[in-house]
């Protein structure tokens, strides 16, 4: 028996064999439908009160009849593998319309999402008759690349977009029988299109497009000031991770909705979207649970990814280091693991990160058992390497050599100082995230004093859970510090946030009762007068800028002050003086030959303590 699809509860045996007799109907690829066809979903619609629907294949046959309820019809799960880019599913679907309706949004939301080739609405008369037809299909659309931030309030403002060319051509109501157009040749010639489209587009975008969704409850004072500074965020990560971002969409609403985070009106809207724009990806900004991502792939028929998938993702692209490539496994593999157990054949819609990024020999689509044993793998293997890092952090206790670590807000400018500080050349970039393994350099004071400085990952803000615990092991350097470094980019708007979040992260780290000299950077980007009010605020700080190495003096003092006990207490080296030390500062010899300022400690174990290596990478990493 063939199967009937959709709300088939309560129908009479009578109707149910006349709605099983619509799958014997074949369909010419020449027209859309045949009369027969019109004729005996009407028949079967009258009979039901229900709306009727056929999906047909190109091939003629029809795949699945649908039972709807009076004023909808919900379609089946065909399938939802994407279909091959540039083309669309085969199937179109032929319905009926009891009321006179035309098209509604929920069919032509539903031609996009599934790329179906065409959806046609028959307007019955009350008496059941088959009168005019309606039909819609898939246009390309030529994208704007233009950000637009749309806002939703209650009042339901409209979204700015104004005239936007939609991805759809609708046609008719025309009378039952005038709409003779040749089926497959449309769909030839729109496939054809969309194909030579779709080529010059992978070109452009090797990442994938993406559009970026705010939802936020607008309860709260201050909500869209922080959802706009938190999409500005978002953009800057999507841009670091390689992402095209072709829109970015803000909804503030009174309440989340459980399932879709977004209204489902909305999230219509943004399938649209999606599609004149040819982005095949949602990241949310914010945390999904495994259930809501999948509800939202599923009713949109895009990849879905959220602020934790895309740091993840992002990790996954820069770790170097064995180390680093592991934690971050580590943290996609548990990110994953409870996506694994929903029945979900769209997986790889909600783990593969962006482009299914994984490190190591994950491929982010392994069965649940795989990744179990692949997680306890990994944990022994970092427990190991751990241990190796304590030994190396006790063998370096005994030298005696302090330890400065430089902290703060991803982006912030940590490795550019350390470079400029040590002269070294780790890599610093716009981007966030360009540091993910902890480098160390040796920085020589005047006297044979020297201490060791530590480069961190950067901090930023609801760092995913499971990377936090995963990168712990890197601030293990960081707990050992003498003095930290918390580095703040002066002319960051966020400022201040970002001092929080690096405040309250450091006293999740246990490396709040550190000493801690806060250094405000990027002077050369604020009035000297902002920066002479920030002094105000922490007079214990110094501001600096450290792409200019002259600017960094007050610092290098503050620096030998504040070491002073420590080195006296290692004994390493006779009383320091500071006025010494200040005069020294004046002729600007601190540095005691540039040279030796690039010193990097070598490892003890397989080169010997001390060895004088030019390589910044591998510092301290057996
Ligand atoms: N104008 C200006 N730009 C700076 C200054 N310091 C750093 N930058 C720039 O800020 C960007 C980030 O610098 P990084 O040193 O990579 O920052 P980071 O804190 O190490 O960042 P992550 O490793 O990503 O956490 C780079 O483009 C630097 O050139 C400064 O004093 N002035
Ligand atoms: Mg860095």
């Amino acid at each position: 028996m063939p199967t009937l699809y959709g709300n088939t509860t309560g129908l009479s045996p009578q109707a149910t064999k006349t709605l099983e007799r619509i799958y014997r109907r074949k369909v010419p690829l020449a027209s859309i439908a045949t009369p027969e066809l019109i004729k005996a979903l009407a028949e079967a619609s009258h009979e039901t009160g229900r709306q009727v629907g056929a999906l047909v294949h190109r091939s003629g046959e029809i795949d699945y009849v649908i039972v709807g309820d009076a004023t909808r019809l919900m379609l089946p799960d065909i399938g939802r593998l994407r279909a091959a880019q540039g083309r669309f599913r085969a199937l179109r679907l032929i319905h009926t319309h009891l009321f006179n309706e035309p098209l509604t949004r929920d069919d032509l939301v539903d031609l996009v999402r599934l790329r179906l080739d065409l959806v046609a609405a028959v307007q019955l008369t009350p008496q059941g008759e088959p009168r005019t037809l309606q039909y819609a299909y898939n246009v390309p659309v030529h994208g704007k690349e233009a950000v637009t931030v749309t806002v939703d309030e209650a009042q339901g403002r409209g979204d700015g977009r104004g005239e936007a060319a939609l991805p759809y051509r609708t046609v008719g109501p025309v009378a039952i029988g005038r709409a003779d157009v040749d089926f497959g040749a449309l769909i030839q010639a729109l496939e054809d299109e969309f194909t030579k489209r779709s080529r010059t587009r992978s070109v452009a975008a090797k990442d994938g497009r993406a559009i970026l969704v705010h939802v936020a409850e607008k309860s709260k004072a201050g909500a869209l000031a922080r959802a706009e500074e938190s999409l500005r965020e978002l953009t800057e990560l999507a841009g670091t991770a390689g992402v095209d971002v072709a829109d970015t969409v803000l909804q503030l609403r009174d309440r989340l909705d459980p399932r879709l985070v977004l209204g489902k009106g909305k999230l219509d809207e943004v399938v649209l979207r999606a599609s004149e724009l040819d982005a095949e990806t949602l990241v949310f900004d914010r945390d999904l649970t495994p259930s809501q991502a999948s509800a939202i792939a599923k009713h949109t028929d895009l990849k879905v990814l959220d602020r934790t998938q895309l740091i993840l993702d992002i990790f996954a692209q820069r770790a170097e280091s064995s180390d680093g490539k592991l934690q971050v496994e580590l943290a996609q593999l548990k990110y994953t693991l409870p996506r694994l157990g929903q029945k979900d054949d769209s997986l790889s819609r909600l783990t593969g990160g962006i482009g299914g990024r994984g490190p190591g020999e994950t491929k982010l689509e392994i069965g649940r058992r795989r990744a179990k044993e692949r997680v306890s793998f990994l944990e022994a293997q970092l427990k190991r390497l751990s241990r190796q890092r304590e030994q190396r952090r006790r063998r370096r206790a005994r030298l005696g050599v302090p330890v400065v670590s430089i902290v703060g807000y991803t982006n912030a400018g940590k490795s550019t100082l350390l470079n400029t500080l040590t002269g070294a050349d780790v890599l610093a970039e716009n981007k966030l995230f360009a540091t993910l393994d902890t480098r160390s350099r040796r920085l020589r004071f005047p006297e044979e004093r020297e201490v060791v400085i530590t480069d961190t990952v950067g901090f930023i803000r609801e760092l995913p859970k499971d990377l936090f615990a995963a990168f712990r092991a890197t601030f293990e350097e960081a707990a050992d510090a003498d003095l930290l470094l918390h580095v703040v980019d002066a002319s960051d708007p966020a400022r201040d946030q970002h001092i929080e979040t690096t405040e309250a992260l450091l006293t999740e780290l246990d490396l709040i009762g550190i000493p801690r000299i806060v250094v405000f950077n990027k002077a050369d980007l604020i009035a000297p007068a902002e920066g002479r009010r920030l002094l105000l605020g922490h007079p214990d700080a110094v501001v600096l800028s450290a792409t200019d190495r002259e600017t960094t003096r007050e610092l290098l003092a503050k620096l030998a002050e504040r070491l002073k006990s420590r080195w006296e207490e290692a004994a390493m080296v006779p009383t320091y003086e500071v006025e010494a030390a200040e005069g020294e500062l004046g002729d600007g010899g601190l540095f005691e030959g540039e040279a030796q300022s690039m010193t990097v400690l070598g490892p003890p174990s397989s080169s010997g303590a001390g060895e004088i290596s030019s390589r910044v990478r591998g510092t301290f990493e057996a």
